[in-house]
């Protein structure tokens, strides 16, 4: 298939293929690290069926307009714009990560935990939700990168959107678990997810 593509096809394609893979290795190994081999299981690869109908949406978009409107794909600078959000977004995420530790699992915390503590410092002393401030640039930033306008348009409002629903869903417990004390560090502390406080 490499052979029919055209160069700069073969490199943003290579780039979104590594991106993808690093993203979903690092998520796994970042779980097994903080909350064990035993008590980590495959989702925490993030691989769900939305997720894979939308990447290969975005594939299928890509190599429709590699065919048919093939300058597309040539403007580098917003190419590499894509990429620095790549980046940048995993980055963000993987500090959340690294900085909340235990408090950080995949299944939002539905009952309390007395080794449930509250993080308010490192990136969180700036960002409310860095996880997901970090998945949400580094989505939109792989299909900047890809120069696929649909996509770029539909990751944003979908993953905005899901945001959308899960951060109150999250707050509702959090602010069971830590009561007056969430809701200061909530009235402090921008969400990182535009336009939800
Ligand atoms: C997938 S993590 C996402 C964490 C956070 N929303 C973010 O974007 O960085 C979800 C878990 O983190 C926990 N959590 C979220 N914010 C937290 C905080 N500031 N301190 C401790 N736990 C937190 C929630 O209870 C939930 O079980």
């Amino acid at each position: 298939m490499m052979e029919v593509l055209t160069p700069t096809a073969r490199i943003q394609l290579s780039e979104m293929f590594l991106a993808v893979f690093f993203f979903h290795s690092s998520e796994y190994l970042l779980a097994i690290t903080f909350h064990g081999r035993a008590n980590v299981t495959l989702g925490s690869l993030l691989i769900s069926q939305n997720y894979l109908i939308a990447m290969i949406f975005s594939l299928v978009e890509y190599l429709t307009e590699v065919r048919l409107f093939p300058q597309l794909k040539e403007h580098w600078w917003i190419s590499y714009f894509g990429l620095v959000m790549v980046v940048v977004g995993e980055i963000v995420r993987k500090m959340a990560i690294i900085t909340a530790g235990t408090a950080f699992n995949h299944m939002i915390r539905t009952r309390p935990d007395e080794h449930h503590k509250l993080v308010t410092h490192g990136i969180y002393r700036y960002i409310r939700h860095p996880g997901y401030s970090g998945f949400f640039i580094c989505s939109v930033g792989s299909q900047i990168m890809l120069c696929n306008p649909v996509s770029t348009i539909g990751f944003a409002m979908v993953v905005w959107r899901f945001f959308c629903q899960q951060i109150p869903y999250e707050e509702y417990f959090l602010r069971r678990f830590f009561g007056l004390q969430y809701d200061a560090y909530a009235r402090r502390v921008h969400s990182g997810v535009p336009f939800v406080r």
